[in-house]
């Protein structure tokens, strides 16, 4: 097994020996989020490469040499959405393993973003969607090809977030009302 000589082979690209005789493959490291607002996901509708534009991603990029993905994460929410995000707000979900062609093979860890400051809008001009959990996944919306094994996890986190917003939603007042009797 020969090391690569160079691990780390540009934005998002880290080079793994497959196995003790076989070729090694190129790691195309992506980091992607998910937002959940009201039940619905953000989605953003890719413009390039040709093979995938006009599909819906969830919002992220490629991980830079020495970057942390948290660090990747929140960069690119800013970049593309404008939003300003802490990495401590971020819950890993899931992530997907796809070959993308011969060489390269796509990484993408997703995480569930708990909170951001500001609203979203496509700062790159791309269009954006808030879709249902039934839209998610669905001729609606399609996604790359990466993306599908992402849909069931995805959906059970804004189930999660449902369930943990409406707790609030009854807790709150009453705590609204311990405050004002001390
Ligand atoms: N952000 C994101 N990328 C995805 C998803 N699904 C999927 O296959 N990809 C692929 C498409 C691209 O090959 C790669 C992301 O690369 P990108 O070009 O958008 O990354 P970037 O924002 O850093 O862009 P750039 O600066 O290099 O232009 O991951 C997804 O849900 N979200």
């Amino acid at each position: 097994l020969t090391p690569p000589s160079r691990p780390l082979t540009g934005r998002g690209l880290t080079t793994l020996a497959a196995g003790a005789s076989g070729p090694q493959r190129q790691i195309l490291l992506v980091a992607a989020g998910v937002l959940a607002k009201s039940g619905r996901v953000l989605l953003q509708q890719r413009s390039d490469p040709p093979q995938l534009a006009g599909l819906w991603e969830f919002p992220g990029g490629k991980v830079d040499p020495g970057e942390t993905l948290e660090k990747a994460l929140a960069r690119e929410l800013d970049e593309e959405l404008a939003i300003s995000v802490e990495e401590t707000d971020l819950e890993p979900i899931a992530f997907t393993s796809h070959p993308l062609d011969d060489a390269r093979n796509l990484l993408m860890p997703v995480y569930g973003v708990l909170a951001w400051a500001g609203e979203p809008v496509g700062a790159e001009g791309q269009p954006l969607a808030w879709v249902t959990s039934e839209e998610l996944g669905s001729d609606a919306y399609p996604m790359p090809p990466a993306d599908y094994p992402l849909v069931d996890p995805v959906r059970q986190f804004l189930r999660r977030r449902e369930r943990s917003g409406k707790r609030w939603r009854l807790v709150a007042p009453v705590r609204r009302l311990l405050r004002r009797r001390r």
